[in-house]
């Protein structure tokens, strides 16, 4: 049980930007015989919902509000400075509720207010859309700036986060950060591309516009790097990238992945013409249609058994790790065993089938995540591109 819920956690904490509510359906989908784990899932709810710095509108309100470590107030309530407001947030919902008057003061209240106003104009000037926020913290020492920009392209099937998060010492007049880009593209496949760049600068004027104007020269800076990387990676490498394996430099084959599926025998017994043909094969679903010709033992034996459970015929011949190896090449998934349907006799030589080292799991598995960081530049170019159109 616990390694379960660990693992379902691990998918909450990994969901992309804006599919957080798809996540949750998927894994209710998973877990549907324990369904108490759903319930367990808050703290990982809180952690995601912080570390996203996931927005949210007030009641009453339309500007929509941040939620991080910097601005809780525990007991899930959070404030926010700008509004002079506290409120509760639910995080299983993403809701907020409850909000009562809170005044920030103490000893950066000052810095805080001035910071939050330029920030205010530096976000309108070079984001589309955005939500920010500036809090006082590690005990009122030091002020936490955050920046974050959502846009959601499901029907270009793509979604990304911009997120920045700055940290003001203002003894010392260090400002350290970081950029954080999230793109999740999944039109050909299933891509994620994560972005994590530091930011360290000094502040010479203990000012709000000084602290904006740090912050703005390194937000430039990122994106000139993004754009270099872009121009430099032409099209033909981007869709070379896109389907190579940074570890083990293997091709993965996307069309195949996603077309894994679960056949019933009545499906496959469809596919039994030399121009269209399945085998089964120990309840493994095998396309052999291009396999036909090359076929070492024939076009015949290979379409007596087409649509059919092939695993005696096959097992009979005594085929070596070689045809099973080639096997693996024509799996298109697996067969659904019902009442009825013919089960094939166990042989003498009961080899195991092949190793399943097609993905079958990943044709309903959520989340193939595949991390490439070159490939962020170019989503990185074109989120960026928008804030450029948008502040040009
Ligand atoms: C997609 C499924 C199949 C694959 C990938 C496959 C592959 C091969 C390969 C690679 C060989 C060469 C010998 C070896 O390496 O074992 C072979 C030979 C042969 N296969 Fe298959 N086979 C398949 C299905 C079948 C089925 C269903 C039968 C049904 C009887 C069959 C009958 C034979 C025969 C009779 C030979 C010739 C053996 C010989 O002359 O030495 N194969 N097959």
């Amino acid at each position: 049980m616990a390694s379960s819920l660990a693992t379902i956690e691990s998918f909450v904490e990994g969901a992309p930007p804006g599919e957080l509510s798809d996540v949750i359906n998927d894994i209710k989908t998973l877990t549907v015989n324990e369904p108490e784990l759903v319930s367990e899932l808050g703290p990982a709810f809180e952690k995601y919902n912080e570390e996203q710095f996931v927005t949210v509108k007030l009641p009453g309100s339309s500007q929509q509000v941040v939620i991080s470590s910097h601005n809780s107030l525990g007991d899930g309530r959070y404030f926010d400075v700008e509004s002079s407001s506290s409120f509760a947030f639910d995080h299983a919902t993403q809701k907020a509720s409850e909000v009562q008057s809170h005044v920030l003061d103490g000893a950066q209240a000052d810095l805080v207010k001035s910071t939050l106003k330029s920030l205010s104009t530096y976000v309108q000037e070079h984001y589309p859309s955005a939500s920010y926020g500036v809090y006082p913290t590690e005990n009122d020492t030091k002020i936490a700036v955050i920046i974050v920009a959502n846009k959601y392209s499901p029907n270009n099937y793509w979604n990304g986060r911009w997120r920045s998060l700055y940290i003001f010492d203002p003894p010392s007049g260090v400002l350290d950060g970081s950029i954080k880009v999230d793109v999740h593209y999944y039109e050909d496949g299933n891509v994620r591309l994560l972005t994590n760049k530091p930011i360290s600068g000094y502040v010479s004027s203990d000012t709000g516009a000084g602290i904006c104007k740090e912050i703005a020269a390194g937000e430039k800076k990122y994106q000139e790097e993004l754009n270099r990387g872009f121009t430099s990676l032409s099209e033909g490498a981007f869709k070379s990238l896109r389907r190579q394996l940074p570890v083990t430099r293997q091709k993965i084959e996307w069309d195949r992945v996603i077309s894994y599926r679960e056949f019933t025998y009545q499906d496959v017994a469809e596919h039994n013409t030399k121009k269209d043909l399945f085998l089964v094969i120990h309840d493994k679903v095998y396309d052999s249609t291009k396999f036909i010709d090359e076929h070492p033992g024939g076009e015949e034996v290979l379409l007596d058994v087409g649509g059919q459970d092939a695993t005696e015929a096959f097992e009979d011949v005594g085929h070596s790790d070689e045809a099973r190896e080639t096997l693996e090449k024509y799996y298109v998934g697996n067969v659904k065993r019902q009442p009825g349907d013919p089960t094939p006799k166990a042989t003498a030589s009961a080899v195991a089938p092949p190793a399943d080292t097609s993905g079958a799991g990943m044709g309903t598995a959520l989340y193939a995540f595949v991390f490439i960081g070159g490939l962020a530049a170019y989503f990185g170019y074109q989120y960026l591109q928008q804030n450029q159109e948008a502040s040009a």
